[in-house]
């Protein structure tokens, strides 16, 4: 297996920058997940990585070799897209072989690699099989098993399970870790799917507008988000944003001032930052919770709120609700059992200061201070 180092790479299409100056190292055997808004570069980084385009400018190393200008056949890449074109006349086995029996492998040998990842991937019993008789799932992983029987350095992976239906999706991602992990690859890969984002990436790379925002393990991208961007970005449900005016500080305490008056603790580092300066405050519905006391609600100190729509989803509810003096509407998540209210009630909202993100004008994060440090990192951020 190999490492991958990208080094300034940028790539025009026209007179439109597509990737701008893109650092990026992926450690030998480190699962890497690249995350971003449609059209910001994902697919263009991967083919460039694969050899399929060229990029404009910067380096591109592999295995610490440069690879600029080298073939795709000989970067030692397999890319598995979301439509895994397969051949419908060949079986399973030939379909996992093709490309070996290209490069003329010694049947013998191709025979024994393609019965070791179908191994891996619990395929092998449908070798003699033709694609059409096979479910979606199958066939995703029978494009994997042709990836894995290449034995490249890298695999990149371009939205591979976005065709499969929930179920299906969450099981062949469960495989795909576990693959990853016995067979200790260099992986990169592409997704819009949250919960793939977090729960396969050891590193997250969040790219925006063709730039990297940030890259991180999941925790310090939940955690320590550098920006708004980042912040509402990951998370199976997005973040919060209140606008807000820093209102003094007490300790490692900044008060925060909300439409409608009310004040608010956050655990947050606003040195940088005069008295009076205009910010947002971020907080997560999983973090945004109902006031015990809601006759509190008009005329205390709380954040007061009007319930707009409940969903309810089984193991918990998401209550959408509009704080007074706040156009956009702001969603909080219940579990079961907890209750909720009805459309229409007069709530009170309250956070854990710790679990407050601020963010300047500019909308840059500003340190949080975290009593265990958060994301293993002691003290402020
Ligand atoms: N061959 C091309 N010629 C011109 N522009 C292109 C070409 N391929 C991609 N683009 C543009 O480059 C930008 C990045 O495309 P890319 O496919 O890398 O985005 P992406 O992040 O993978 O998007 P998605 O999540 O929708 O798949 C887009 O604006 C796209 O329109």
């Amino acid at each position: 297996m190999a490492s991958v180092r990208l080094q300034g790479m940028t790539k025009w299409y026209g007179d439109q920058p597509v990737l701008q100056d893109i650092e990026l190292e992926i450690a030998d055997g480190e699962f890497v997940v690249l995350v971003g808004p449609s059209g910001c570069g994902k697919s263009t980084l991967l083919r460039i990585l694969a050899g399929l385009e060229d990029a404009d400018a910067g380096l591109v190393e592999i295995g610490g070799q440069p690879c600029n200008g080298v073939e795709p056949a000989r970067r030692g890449i397999a890319m598995v897209f979301q439509n895994y074109a397969l051949y419908p006349h060949m079986t399973v086995a030939g379909n996992m072989g093709f490309a070996l029996r290209l490069a003329g492998v010694p049947r013998a040998e191709i025979a024994q690699r393609v019965k070791r990842a179908a191994a891996a991937l619990q395929i092998g019993h449908l070798l003699a099989r033709r694609p059409a008789e096979l479910s979606g799932g199958q066939r995703q992983r029978v494009a994997i098993g042709r990836a894995i029987v290449r034995q490249p350095e890298v695999f990149l992976f371009d939205e591979p399970l976005s065709n499969l239906d929930t179920a299906l999706r969450g099981q062949t991602r469960v495989e795909l870790a576990r693959l990853h992990r016995e067979l200790g690859a260099t992986m990169l890969y592409v997704t819009h799917d949250q919960v793939e984002a977090m729960t396969l990436g050891q590193k997250i790379v969040v790219l925006n507008g063709g730039r990297v925002e940030q890259a991180g393990t999941p925790l310090e991208l939940y955690e320590r988000p550098v920006n708004r961007f980042v912040a509402g970005f990951l998370g199976a449900q997005r973040m919060n944003f209140l606008p807000g005016m820093l209102a003094g500080e007490e300790g490692a305490t900044t008060h925060v001032r909300l439409p409608g008056g009310a004040v608010v603790q956050v655990a947050a580092d606003a040195t940088r930052a005069a008295p009076g300066a205009p910010v947002s405050l971020g907080i997560r519905p999983e973090h945004l919770r109902l006031a015990a006391d809601a006759r509190t609600v008009d005329g205390g100190a709380t954040v007061a709120a009007t319930v707009s729509l409940v969903e309810y989803l089984g193991e918990a509810s998401i209550v959408h609700v509009q704080v007074d003096g706040v156009p956009e509407m702001l969603a909080l998540k219940c579990r079961a059992g907890a209750g909720w209210p009805e459309p229409g009630a007069r709530v009170a909202l309250d956070f854990d200061p710790a679990h407050g993100h601020l963010f300047d004008a500019e909308g840059l994060a500003l340190p949080r201070v975290l009593p265990d440090g958060g994301a293993g990192a002691p003290g402020v951020q």
